[in-house]
């Protein structure tokens, strides 16, 4: 195929993690479709939320900023696919997009990073702990509300570094992604990883997923996507993704939501949060893959009443 026509043009972020999923993407796609990875172009796209590095993203404008340079290339028929983390998507989409597959999802869980064993409980009095996660700094107050919770930027091995060389006691990833840069096995000296559970902590919705956005009429490109969908990760996503529908639209909630799938069986696991933790409301539901979308909705619907339009009003002024 000549460089004019490839098979398909795939956009991306340019970060290293990016960078990892678009090329399980590719290849993915490539093996799906029997054609050589060349002919599936990596187009790298600027986003404006890998320029904001001194405030939380939730003050900068939330959600969205690190799509819409690429929803606009996808819009413009510059790319034909956009490759996504999942849990960095808005739960509603520019007009005229769509989310044809989900990959087969990596570990949903956190991970924390600190110069001591034992997790959480064996951080010292008063340690400082860095993310700019609005969940995990409140659910890190939850849990040790002794602890500072302080704004912690940058890709995954800056924040690494941050914590080998002393600046901060703690922080939290995303184990998917530790995991998908190869990272896990090769920590700097002296810090330790320590897998949180997904129970005691609920992870991002949409954490670990992949998503793959393409225009609505391409059908073509719809079409082949569909060869790589993972139904499971694709119900739970449909799931978690109502529920902070319901309850979020703006990024500036701590919120937590997790459902897992076996066989046609679906269970989730949701929580709202005030920012210090001092409040939390959680839910949970068991139903049908088939009603995914409804489980969840009802699930931030129960949790949006039980918190009440103070806890709201709380957040819009925080
Ligand atoms: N907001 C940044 C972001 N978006 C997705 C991941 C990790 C990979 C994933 O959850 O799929 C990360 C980094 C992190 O939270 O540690």
């Amino acid at each position: 195929m000549t460089q004019s026509s490839p098979f398909l043009r795939l956009g991306t972020r340019g970060s290293a993690l990016a960078l990892a999923q678009a090329y399980e993407t590719r290849r993915r796609l490539a093996a799906a479709h029997g054609v050589p990875e060349d002919d599936i172009v990596i187009e790298i796209i600027k986003v404006i939320g890998d320029q904001i590095l001194d405030r939380a993203l939730s003050q900068a404008g939330g959600k969205g900023l690190f799509t819409k340079e690429i929803e606009d290339a996808l819009l413009e028929d510059r790319i034909d696919l956009a490759v996504h983390s999942s849990k960095d998507l808005p739960t509603v989409l520019p007009d005229g997009l769509v989310l044809p597959a989900f990959l087969p999802r990596e570990d949903v869980r956190d991970v924390l990073i600190s110069h001591t064993t034992g997790g959480l409980e064996g951080l010292p009095q008063g340690g400082k702990v860095g993310s700019a996660s609005l969940r995990r700094q409140a659910m890190v107050k939850r849990a040790r509300p002794d602890l500072e919770v302080a704004l912690l930027r940058g890709n995954v091995e800056t924040r690494l570094r941050k914590v080998a060389e002393g600046t901060i006691d703690a922080t939290l990833l995303a184990l998917a992604g530790l995991k998908r840069l190869g990272l896990i096995d090769r920590l700097p000296d002296g810090v330790t990883a320590t897998v949180i559970d997904a129970d005691a902590f609920v992870p991002a919705v949409g954490q670990g997923a992949i998503a793959i956005e393409t225009r609505e009429g391409d059908a073509r490109t719809r079409e082949l996507m569909a060869a790589i969908n993972e139904p499971a990760t694709e119900r739970a996503l449909a799931a978690e993704r109502a529920f902070l529908h319901e309850l979020d639209g703006s990024c500036r909630t701590p919120i937590g939501g997790h459902a897992r799938v076996t066989g046609d069986r679906l269970s989730f696991s949701g929580v709202i949060l005030v920012p210090d933790g001092s409040e939390a409301h959680e839910t949970s539901r068991e139903g049908s893959v088939a009603e995914a979308a409804a489980l969840g909705a009802d699930a931030g619907r129960e949790l949006r009443g039980r918190a009440g339009p103070a806890f709201f009003a709380a957040l819009a002024g925080a």
